[in-house]
């Protein structure tokens, strides 16, 4: 029998999944992806067909491992990584969802989470979860759910119905209903998990009245999940390990100290900053997350979401039309004008940490006649440096002890590919931008997880020290003008602000 020595990571995205199958020394040998469509049934709803995040993974999965000529028997693990807080609710029984999935980004439970604001529960939900209470996390969902299908409080009260993430939804599927469990990391992302304790959070499963029976067990991330049906891959195959896709990244950038920050640049940002054993509460409107769970040690993050970064450029592709693929988007800011001072505030769907302004919209400052295109690709870049300055400022107020901690930020994402963006990050925030030889930093830290229950990978420690350098990107720009292109941005955000 061949030796099992092939990771399979699965990584279940907003818009696509994709599958890479990796060697024992995390070198990718083959991946698959496909896109699956996106349906948006009324204003700030998001819904995916759970039958689409089956068959698309299963299907990326079989590609991966035919193009590679590999079978089931030479796979040692799978990895799952996925887009995080998406909520499903399946049947027990048929393991049929009784609704379609509610993604991340839909905001159809607003109304419920400001009424419970307002009741004065966000310091609860803050205390317990280190999440504030926002329809992005999955218990305003779940409760939703259970509200609007008919019947469904019912048979959540039989103990008919299931709960879970997009990870414990494919586990599910993955074990022919076996097992239903998640991983820390996504479970620190419902807004039901005691991240302190690492249990579920019995008074907010009362708050949003949803029974306990639905929920699944959760473990760490690199461990035995279980065994894939034979007849799905041609052989069983060991699930052995989970994580949130950006807990994922935090995990294949090896930011595995205290200290170390990790940044993903795809259509929106998502920065982690490694807290250690702390959970450090932010104070400047952070979230604070389980970054990833190891031999029952949790090790917390501070972590930061920024709505719009390759987005931007997106729109100046797909808005604006002044771009016709995304990797113009440097070359014209290159050659912008250095005396115009042009700034966007990419608020198109409202913004971010740390300001958490739903009703923002973008606004541009500092137009004139000569204002064009190389100008507008420059405001677009420099928004999505200054809105990480921010989230790096929020970070080190909330954890000032921490001396040197984000001096470094580790980078990877789709926008990353742009030279003139990470050196202008760099100069930004004053601090090194490093990007690594491998940009698949989620995929990575999936099968690493995998890897390491499997027996085939290292420690964190020395698999940190294979971490490689492609290039460091250094400040080169004068303190002087790095304060005031900043002062610039801080105007432009003031002024776009809704309450203001
Ligand atoms: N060379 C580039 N310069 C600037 N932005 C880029 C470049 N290449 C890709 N992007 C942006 O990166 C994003 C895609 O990154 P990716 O990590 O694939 O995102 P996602 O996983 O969110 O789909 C797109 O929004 C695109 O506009
Ligand atoms: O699927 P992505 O890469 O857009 O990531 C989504 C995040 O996990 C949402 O919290």
């Amino acid at each position: 029998m061949a030796a099992r020595r092939m990771i399979l990571a699965i990584d279940q995205g907003t818009t696509s999944s994709r599958a890479i199958l990796f060697d024992d020394h995390l070198h990718p040998v083959s991946n698959a992806q496909q896109e699956f469509a996106q349906h948006f049934p009324a204003s700030g709803w998001v819904e995916h067909e759970p039958e689409d995040l089956w068959e698309s993974t299963l299907a990326v999965c079989r590609q991966a491992l035919a193009k590679a000529q590999v079978s089931a028997a030479e796979v040692a693990a799978i990895g799952i990584t996925n887009q995080r807080e998406t909520t499903l609710v399946w049947d027990r029984r048929t393991g049929e969802a009784i609704h379609r999935a509610i993604v991340w980004q839909d905001r159809r439970t607003s109304e419920r989470c400001a009424a419970l604001e307002a009741q004065g529960h966000g310091d609860l939900v803050a205390a317990r979860t280190g999440l504030r209470l926002d329809p992005y996390f999955s218990g305003s969902k779940i409760a939703w759910i259970l509200d609007n299908v008919p019947g469904a409080r019912e048979r959540a009260d039989r103990g008919e119905l299931a709960f879970g993430t997009v990870d414990s939804f494919l586990l599910w599927r993955l074990t022919g209903g076996r097992v239903h469990a998640t991983d820390a990391t996504n479970a620190s992302r419902t807004m039901l998990f005691d991240i302190h304790k690492g249990c579920w959070d019995a008074d907010l499963l009362t708050l949003l009245d949803i029974p306990a029976s639905l929920l699944p067990e959760v473990r760490d991330c690199a461990t035995l999940f279980g065994e894939s049906e034979p007849e799905l891959f041609g052989g069983a195959i060991p699930i052995r390990g989970i994580a949130g896709d950006q807990q994922a990244a935090t995990v294949g950038q090896a930011c595995f100290s205290p200290g170390m920050l990790k940044s993903t640049y795809g259509t929106g940002c998502f920065a982690l900053l490694n807290t250690g054993s702390k959970a450090v509460a932010s104070k400047n409107r952070l979230l604070t997350t389980i970054a990833y769970q190891l031999g029952g040690e949790r090790c917390y993050a501070l972590e930061g979401s920024i709505f719009i970064a390759g987005a931007a450029v997106q729109w100046l592709r797909d808005g604006l039309g002044i771009i016709e693929r995304a990797s113009q988007s440097g070359q014209l800011a290159a050659n912008a004008d250095p005396g115009q001072h042009v700034y966007l505030v990419p608020a198109f769907t409202g913004l971010g940490a740390p300001h958490w302004d739903a009703n923002a919209r973008g606004a541009m400052f500092g137009l004139t006649r000569n204002t064009g295109p190389r100008e507008f690709a420059r405001a677009a870049l420099d928004s999505v440096c200054f809105q990480t300055l921010d989230l790096l400022e929020a970070m080190r107020a909330d954890w000032p002890e921490a001396e040197g901690a984000g001096t470094v930020l580790r980078v990877d994402g789709g926008m990353v590919a742009s030279d003139w963006t990470m050196q202008r990050l760099a100069d930004i925030l004053a601090a090194s931008v490093d990007r690594p030889e491998v940009l698949e930093t989620t995929a990575l830290g999936a099968a690493y997880l995998a890897g390491l229950d499997a027996g085939l990978l290292p420690e964190p420690a020395q698999f940190g020290d294979r971490w490689r350098l492609e290039r460091r990107f250094s400040p080169e720009l004068a303190e002087t003008a790095r304060r005031s292109a900043v002062a610039g941005w801080r105007d432009a955000v003031r002024r776009t602000l809704s309450a203001s």
